[in-house]
């Protein structure tokens, strides 16, 4: 089986090396491998079902691999049973003790690892102190927010200084300004502590915001391990691409210099695929550049190509709205950012264009043209 690239990293602190989890026929987890860096920030990150959860409970040591290992520091983890791996895993519930305080749900865990009692305190009151806690101390779960109580479940993972940090969708009970919040509040978090942080999430621009590097899963496969911006700007493949922010996706045939849309020529991309087969073309609406015309009009040489439609929606936004441009040969309206002061309304004509360096071509996973399987990238 092909393994795609960029993976692994000779200094990884994780190694997951060829994992395949499932339960009973149902394959969760699906030859995944990937390197995680110490300090870095890594996001696993895909729709529901993918196996996001339980990729992270297998490197947590609540789920074995059916094959594949787990290596921390270039030693598996397979022997070692999940509560004694140096990884803490942050539960989606919290799962916090109801009838404790803030500071002895938080002491809870060094208790339990016999630590004297002076050091518990210590670390305690420093960790709270560091997550903006200490004025609740006293109080318990129920006389909290929701955000606090994410604060105090992330405190009571942090106290324990694990190597490795696993966060299932940590952030996903809070509404959405205490969200935003806690993004910054978890990235500052990392930073300062100087920790690895696994977190899971469905949410692209969660992931976007707080990781280093995110790891996006489809089906229980890797469908590309990148830079949040390396993501946007070189999808790899089409899936990755409607799931990282918003993109125009054309579909059409490869030629040297990109793809062939069907009524409207041929569009040039930044990398050409292999000619022949079926492609899509990624445009993000930013990458659009949008003109009025007073008369019908256009030209198809490829190359910055201009292309003429008329506006059939414009979304205000505030400072830049949000056009649908119908073209003819195209099914679906194309869509287009502009700043709102260019003052285009609906039922204009406009001419767009795009910057060839800014345009990527994707394999079409329908296949290629011809019907051969498709080319690797
Ligand atoms: N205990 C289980 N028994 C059987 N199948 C399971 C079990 N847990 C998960 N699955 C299946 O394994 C696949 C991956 O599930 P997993 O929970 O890892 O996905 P996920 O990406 O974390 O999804 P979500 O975002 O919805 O939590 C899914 O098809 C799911 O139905």
């Amino acid at each position: 089986m092909n393994r795609p690239p960029q993976q692994t990293t000779a200094e990884a602190l994780l190694r997951v090396d060829r994992v395949t989890a499932a339960y009973g026929s149902v394959t969760a987890v699906d030859d995944v491998s990937l390197d995680i860096a110490e300090g870095e920030f890594f996001a696993l990150l895909g729709p529901s079902g993918c196996g996001k959860t339980t990729l992270l409970r297998t490197i947590a040591g609540f789920e074995s691999p059916a094959s594949g290992d787990i290596r921390l520091d270039g030693v598996s983890l397979l022997d070692t049973p999940a509560h004694r791996r140096p990884v803490n895993l942050m539960f989606q519930s919290y799962a916090l003790f109801g009838h404790l305080s803030v500071e002895k749900n938080i002491a809870y865990g060094l208790e339990a690892e016999r630590l004297p009692r002076a050091a518990i305190s210590e670390r305690v009151s420093e960790i709270m102190e560091t997550i903006g806690l200490t004025e609740f101390a006293k109080r318990r779960p129920a006389q909290l927010s929701g955000g606090q109580r994410q604060r105090v479940a992330l405190a009571r993972a942090l106290v324990k200084r694990p190597r490795l940090l696993l966060l299932d969708e940590p952030l996903s009970a809070l509404d959405r300004k205490v969200r935003e919040e806690m993004q910054l509040e978890l990235k500052r978090l990392q930073h300062e502590a100087g920790m690895t942080f696994v977190v899971v999430t469905h949410d692209q621009e969660e992931a976007m915001s707080m990781a280093d590097r995110i790891a996006v899963l489809d089906r229980g496969r890797l469908e590309q391990l990148d830079t949040p911006q390396s993501l946007y700007e070189r999808p790899s493949s089409r899936f990755v691409a409607a799931f990282i922010g918003t993109a125009n996706l054309l579909d059409g045939e490869a030629t040297e210099h990109g793809v062939v849309l069907p009524g409207l020529g041929e569009v040039r991309a930044a990398h050409a695929l292999a000619a022949g087969g079926r492609a899509t073309l990624v445009i993000r609406p930013e990458d659009v550049a949008v003109a009025r015309v007073p008369e019908p009009q256009g030209s198809s040489d490829g190359a910055g190509a201009e292309f003429v439609g008329t506006v059939i929606d414009a979304t205000f936004l505030g400072g830049s709205s949000t056009l649908s441009v119908e073209l003819p040969g195209l099914a679906a309206p194309l869509r287009a950012t502009v700043h709102t002061a260019t003052s285009i309304r609906r039922g204009d004509r406009v001419a767009l264009s795009f910057d060839p360096a800014r345009v990527v071509a994707v394999p079409d996973p329908r296949g290629r043209a011809t019907g051969e399987p498709e080319a690797p990238q």
